[in-house]
């Protein structure tokens, strides 16, 4: 399934004579093989954030941990976030493999801390399949695959979380934010800001995907007010 997919196209990348130019394929697919396949849950709740950059997620997340007393993980997780610039620079294909490939080392993580605490994380599969569908067409969110398309499928082989919030907030407000930060933005981030059309393919995407849903939050609310929305789902829909 995906697990394979990720695997054959880091496996495909290392073993081409683009290898050379990306020595750290192999350390990543070490790092794959290493993962135990098909991770269990443990016994606390596992709330997944999504949404475009700066909707709010690095925020909320911290202040759920923190309310919780939860573990933070986010994906690309910190063990391969060294490479995510050599990979973002990568065509297409190669970068997707990258991000596929963090979700399964996450969900390794994920296995092990929610065995301890509540499990908060920024950005999770749901990232990678929107950001990647969306990319491989132009246009209108018409051109997308139609609803119940099995691109918007959880894997089979990926550990599933137990609440996925998808961070929404107008386009006027979300730019607001991205000004006032002022970070160094990805490439495709900064393409983001300018290309409206790219960004509802984003969110659409987000809103196709099942199996599970991500369950829309309006993030354009005081931090306090998004606070506490959140926290309210969660207990709604997790046992804490
Ligand atoms: N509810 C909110 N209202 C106003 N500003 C916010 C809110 N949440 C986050 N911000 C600000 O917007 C910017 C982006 O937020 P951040 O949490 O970094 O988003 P993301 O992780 O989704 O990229 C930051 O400067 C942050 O302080
Ligand atoms: N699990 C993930 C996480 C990020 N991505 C991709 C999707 C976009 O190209 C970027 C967004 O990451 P970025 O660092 O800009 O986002 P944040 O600042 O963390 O909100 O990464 C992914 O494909 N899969």
């Amino acid at each position: 399934a995906a697990i394979a997919t990720c695997l054959s196209d880091v496996e495909q990348h290392r073993s081409s004579q683009c290898a050379a130019r990306i020595p750290e394929a192999g350390a990543l697919l070490d790092l794959l093989e290493k993962c135990p396949e098909r991770q269990q849950k443990g016994g606390f709740p596992v709330v997944v954030f999504e949404g475009l950059d700066a909707t709010g997620k690095t925020t909320v997340t911290q202040s759920v941990k923190d309310t919780l007393n939860g573990i933070l993980l986010r994906s690309p997780p910190d063990c391969i976030s060294q490479w995510r610039t050599v990979f973002d620079d990568e065509p297409e294909s190669i970068k997707r493999a990258f991000y596929a490939a963090g979700n399964y080392i996450l969900a390794s993580e994920i296995a092990k801390a929610s065995t301890q605490a509540p499990v908060i994380i920024d950005r999770y599969w749901h990232s990678t399949a929107a950001y990647t569908i969306a990319t491989e067409i132009t246009g209108e969110v018409q051109g997308l695959p139609p609803a119940h398309d099995e691109v918007y499928q959880w894997p089979e082989d990926l550990l599933k979380p137990d609440l996925v919030l998808l961070l929404t907030v107008d386009p006027e407000e979300r730019v607001r934010r991205l000004q006032r930060r002022g970070l160094k933005k990805t490439k495709e981030e900064a393409e983001l800001e300018t290309n409206s059309l790219f960004r509802q393919r984003v969110e659409e995407s987000y809103r196709r995907m099942v199996n599970p849903a991500c369950q829309e939050v309006d993030a354009s609310a005081s931090k306090e007010e998004v606070l506490k929305t959140v926290l309210q789902l969660i207990s709604k829909h997790c046992a804490l």
